[in-house]
C-alpha cells in the first residue's frame, strides 16, 4: 500500500524533516528509546524536570509520557508538559506502564487522562486494566493476548476520544471507530527491555509528522517495528543481538520496504 497515510509515506516524510519528539521516559528506556528514535530518523529528547517540562512540550513537535519509574517531580513535570502541549496543540501519547501496581501509579495515570492524551499505548494487561477488567499482568510485563484486550480498546477510545494501540504478539489499534491488527514483530521483543517504552516514543515521532491523523500515525509506528523486528530476527541469535539488530534494521528499513512488507489489515 503506497497513499498519503501509508506507513512509507509517513516514515518517507519523518526522515525528510526530522521532528523533535519530547519523552519523559523511565531510566530504564531512556538510552534504547533514544537510539530507536535516531536509528528511524527522528530527534529525541530526554527532558522531565518540572522546571523546564512545560517549556519543552511547547517548542516539541510531539510528547510522549511514560509511567515506568515515577515519581512525585517527575508526575509533576509530565503534568505540566502535558497541560503544555495541549495548549500549543501538540500530539500527547501516553505509555501507562504497570498502572494496576500500585496506588499511586493508578492516581497518577487518572491524572494524565484528564490532561487528554492524543493516543495511548499499553500492553494487552495495561489497556484491560485501563477499561477497569481484571488483567492478569505482572509488574511491567503482560500476561494477557492482545485479542483479550480489544473490546477495552475500543472502550477507551470513545471514553477518551483517543487512539488506543495494544501491543503484542499481534498488534491492535482503534480510534473508537476504525480498527486495524499490525502482524508482524519477533518473539523476542519482549525478551528486550524497553521496547514497548521505545515504540511509544516512536508513535510520538509519528504523530508529529501527521498531528491531525493519530490513528494512521499510531499504525505507521507499530508497522515500523513489525517489519525492523521481523528483519532483526532474521539475523540475531538471542535477545542480546537482537537489540543491536533491530537498531540497524530500523535505520536501514526504506519508505518501499516497509511499505511492501508491513502488514496490516483492517479489523
Ligand atoms: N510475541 C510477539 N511476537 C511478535 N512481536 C511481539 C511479540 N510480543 C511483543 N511484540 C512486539 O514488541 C513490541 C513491544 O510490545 P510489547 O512487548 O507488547 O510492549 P511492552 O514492552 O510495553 O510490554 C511491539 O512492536 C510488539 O508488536
Ligand atoms: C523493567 C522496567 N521497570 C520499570 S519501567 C521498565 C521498562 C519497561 O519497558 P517495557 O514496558 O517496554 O517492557
Ligand atoms: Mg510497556
Amino acid at each position: 500500500m503506497q497513499d498519503q497515510t501509508s506507513p512509507g509515506t509517513l516514515l518517507g516524510e519523518l526522515r525528510a524533516q526530522p521532528p523533535l519528539v519530547h519523552c519523559i521516559t523511565n531510566f530504564v528506556a531512556m538510552n534504547i528509546a533514544a537510539n530507536v528514535l535516531l536509528a528511524a530518523g527522528a530527534s529525541p529528547a530526554m527532558v522531565h524536570a518540572e522546571e523546564e517540562a512545560g517549556e519543552f512540550a511547547a517548542i516539541a513537535g510531539a510528547l510522549t509520557i511514560n509511567i515506568g519509574t515515577l515519581s512525585s517531580a517527575w508526575l509533576r513535570g509530565m503534568q505540566a508538559a502535558a497541560i503544555a502541549a495541549g495548549r500549543a496543540g501538540k500530539p500527547f501519547v501516553l505509555d501507562p506502564v504497570a498502572h494496576y501496581a500500585t496506588g499511586f501509579r493508578r492516581a497518577a495515570v487518572d491524572r494524565l487522562l484528564e490532561l487528554g492524551p492524543t493516543v495511548i499505548r499499553g500492553n494487552a494487561s495495561e489497556i484491560i486494566a485501563l477499561a477497569g477488567g481484571a488483567s492478569r499482568g505482572q509488574g511491567v510485563d503482560s500476561r494477557d493476548h492482545v485479542e483479550q484486550a480489544e473490546d477495552a480498546a475500543r472502550l477507551l477510545a470513545r471514553e477518551h476520544g483517543a487512539t488506543i494501540a495494544v501491543t503484542g504478539a499481534v498488534d491492535f489499534v482503534t480510534d473508537g471507530d476504525r480498527a486495524a491488527r499490525i502482524e508482524g514483530g519477533s518473539a523476542l521483543m519482549p525478551q528486550v527491555t524497553a521496547l514497548g517504552c521505545s515504540l511509544t516514543c516512536l508513535i510520538g515521532a509519528f504523530s508529529a509528522i501527521r498531528p491531525g491523523a493519530p490513528f494512521e500515525a499510531t499504525v505507521a509506528a507499530l508497522a515500523t517495528f513489525s517489519v525492523a523486528g521481523e528483519m532483526a530476527a532474521s539475523k540475531a541469535d538471542g535477545p542480546g543481538s537482537f537489540s543491536w539488530c533491530f537498531l540497524d534494521a530500523l535505520a536501514a528499513l526504506d519508505a518501499a520496504t516497509l511499505d511492501r512488507d508491513a502488514r496490516v489489515r483492517a479489523a
